[in-house]
């Protein structure tokens, strides 16, 4: 198949995954970075909800089909924080600032109460307004200073229970594997064809 799909993300290390990822489906992404910019205003209370607004948002502006990924980090000891504020965390969408304020809030926790784990949630929208969601999940522990340096956000924070190492030692590749976002994506994928259409 060959199909051209517009991911509403700012971000860049989303945007490399999901070209990995979408590549050997013959799928060419494109992100808002190929398009003058326009405004999203990510004001949901949950992960489908923001997902489902950056879609309509920029499904309405571009008048296209387009696929958005709101996740996030969910620390047990926090209550789920920082959850869906994972990108503002701090205050100002910084990597650096987030995983300072998250090894601060969890200063003096003990390894076996450090539980976490990466939501995402995938929803797409075309312009007749059909609409597919998707989630994914990958649990782990919270490190007590940062470790590796692939990735993007949380990773180098996140240990991966199931592969035990830090995301932050994973490449593009083997993160996508067992990614929060990996699997929404293949969830994603499983009804795309239904979704998509012809
Ligand atoms: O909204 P877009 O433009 O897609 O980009 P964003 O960075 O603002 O993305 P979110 O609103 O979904 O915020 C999620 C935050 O959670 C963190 N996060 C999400 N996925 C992650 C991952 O795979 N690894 C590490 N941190 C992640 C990271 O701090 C993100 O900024
Ligand atoms: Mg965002």
């Amino acid at each position: 198949m060959m199909a051209t799909l517009v991911i509403a993300t700012k971000n860049p290390g989303k945007a490399r995954e999901f070209k990995e990822m979408l590549a050997p489906a013959g799928i060419e992404v494109k992100t808002l970075a190929d398009f003058a910019p326009f405004e999203i205003i990510e004001d949901g209370t949950s992960f489908e909800e923001n997902a489902t607004i950056k879609a309509q948002t920029a499904s309405a502006h571009l008048h296209l089909p387009v696929l958005a990924d709101d996740s996030g980090l969910m620390v047990d000891a926090l209550d789920g924080e920082p959850g869906v504020r994972s990108a503002r965390y701090a205050g100002d969408h910084d990597d650096a600032a987030n995983n300072a304020k998250l090894l601060a809030k969890l200063a003096g926790v003990p390894d076996q109460q450090r539980t976490a784990h990466f939501h995402t949630t995938i929803v797409g929208i075309k312009p007749d307004g059909s609409k597919l969601v998707a989630h994914g999940q990958v649990h782990g522990h919270i490190l007590h200073e940062l470790t590796g340096t692939h990735g993007f956000g949380y990773d180098p924070l996140f240990f991966v229970d199931e592969l035990q190492t830090s995301m932050g030692n994973l490449t593009d590749t083997q993160k996508n594997q067992i990614s929060h976002r990996g699997r929404a994506l293949r969830e994603f994928m499983a009804h795309f064809n239904e979704w998509w259409g012809e």
